[in-house]
């Protein structure tokens, strides 16, 4: 069917949690991992691509991103939405504003919104400043984030330096009183020239009157929860026709595995609290730097995978400044990218077909190594990580894949859990 919401995530995790909440209405969703190489052909209604930009150079970030939208538009879609992190992962440079700019300028649209609140997860945001539960953004553990530490709060200042056009905001007080009020601020603002308009939001209903003001807009930015209303909206509006087919569930072998490169604050948790159950393996950067990956894989082919074992490269702040002061922040990351990707790899051969990953820019590199391009979005674990099913190498597989902050303490054990409800 013809595509009505044409959807760019700057990485892979972020691309599933979108895809997560958009089925949640049920509507079919399709994921794309990377820019497709064939024509759009029987497309989804909903179709989401996910790309690996968002610490990659602007450029580069823009030139993808254009390629995507590309795609899109040949799939039939008239609207767009920008997705980035609920924590406004970027850095100084970018590339949440440049990509937001180019992707108007192509489409021709005047202004957009930024609200990556996900009320859900614990991400709102008043007056402008972006909070993680209780905490604003730079007081947050994301200010030791090794690639795109946080250190404002700010929407808009985070914003200024990466548009050439003006920056405003809707906030929480004109939320409150409803779509029409919203709608007419942002002509307002429009009338004032701003194009890039912050949009508060603290809980599910701004959501709702958030989206109902801005559905018509060609392009929407923000994070995962703000698209979640969309589908809801386009039936109302009769654009959509119910589409319930459900995403079947395939029987796999039980033979698992969970890789985490991330050093969320969540996920530190979630692998202290998994490798008291299940036999674990931690990655050092230095060493892999000096030995290689061998001594991974020899662990990893000594593993009975019926029990899935968990690898992670995890670790606290500390230990990763220390590791990126001798490396390089990049390298470090690439490092243990690399491994993971080819020990994911490894345990596919070795029989594993249910695959757990934490981190979107770790997922990036397994989904990569995995060569999956397709996947069916199945339900959620938690919040904005739902399972999923593809192809690699031939093989059918599930595969979740985490944001790094999200799901709960024992979020891997209940991600096998889940599945094996799924089945029944
Ligand atoms: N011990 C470590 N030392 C240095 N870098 C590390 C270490 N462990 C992981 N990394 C790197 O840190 C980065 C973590 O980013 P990733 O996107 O995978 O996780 P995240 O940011 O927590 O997840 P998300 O983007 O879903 O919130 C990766 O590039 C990873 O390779
Ligand atoms: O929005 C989020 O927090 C996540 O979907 C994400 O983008 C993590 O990389």
């Amino acid at each position: 069917m013809t595509t009505l919401l044409g959807c760019i995530a700057d990485d892979f995790t972020g691309a599933t949690d979108l895809a997560g909440l958009l089925a949640r209405s049920g509507v079919k969703v399709s994921l794309r991992m990377g820019v497709p190489i064939e024509e759009p052909k029987d497309t989804a209604a909903f179709e989401v691509i996910a790309l690996k930009c968002r610490t990659a150079p602007v450029k580069e970030a823009v030139a993808e991103c254009k390629a995507a939208l590309d795609w899109l538009k040949r799939a039939g879609a008239e609207r767009f939405f920008w997705k980035y992190c609920s924590t406004f992962d970027c850095t100084a440079e970018g590339n949440i504003g440049p990509v937001a700019e180019a992707l108007m300028a192509e489409i021709g649209a005047e202004q957009t919104i930024y609200c990556p609140a996900f009320p859900e997860n614990g991400r709102s945001i008043f007056m402008g400043n972006l909070f993680v539960g209780e905490l604003p953004l730079a007081e947050s553990p994301m200010k030791d984030h090794p690639l795109t530490p946080m250190r404002d709060s700010n929407l808009m200042r985070l914003l200024e330096p990466q548009v050439t056009k003006p920056v405003g905001l809707a906030n929480r007080l004109t939320v409150a009183k409803g779509p029409d009020a919203l709608k007419a601020r942002l002509e307002d603002l429009a009338a004032d020239g701003v194009a890039h308009v912050v949009v508060d939001a603290v809980a599910n209903e701004d959501l709702f009157t958030i989206s109902k003001a801005c559905q018509d807009m060609k392009l929407m930015t923000g994070g995962s929860a703000i698209a979640m209303p969309l589908p809801h909206l386009y039936l109302e509006e009769g654009s959509l026709s119910a589409d319930f087919a459900k995403t079947q569930v395939p029987h796999l072998s039980p033979k698992a595995i969970v890789l985490s490169g991330s050093c969320s604050a969540m996920t530190r948790a979630q692998v202290a609290s998994y490798s008291s159950q299940a036999p674990s393996y931690r990655l050092d950067p230095l060493e892999l730097a000096k030995h290689g990956t061998k001594g991974a894989l020899d662990w990893l082919a000594a593993q009975d995978l019926a029990c899935a074992p968990l690898i992670y490269a995890t670790a606290e702040p500390a230990d990763v400044k220390a590791a990126q002061a001798q490396l390089g922040v990049a390298k470090a990351g690439e490092i243990i990218e690399d491994a993971l990707a080819a020990l994911a790899v490894a345990a596919l051969t070795q029989g594993a077909r249910r695959f757990v990953v934490a981190g979107g820019e770790t997922s990036g590199a397994v989904t990569k190594a995995l060569d999956v391009t397709k996947l069916d979005v199945s339900a959620e674990i938690a919040p904005g990580v739902p399972w999923s099913f593809c192809v690699s190498q031939g093989q059918e597989i599930a595969l979740t894949l985490k944001s790094g902050n999200f799901g709960a303490v024992g979020f891997f054990a209940d991600a096998f859990a889940r599945l094996k409800e799924l089945e029944i």
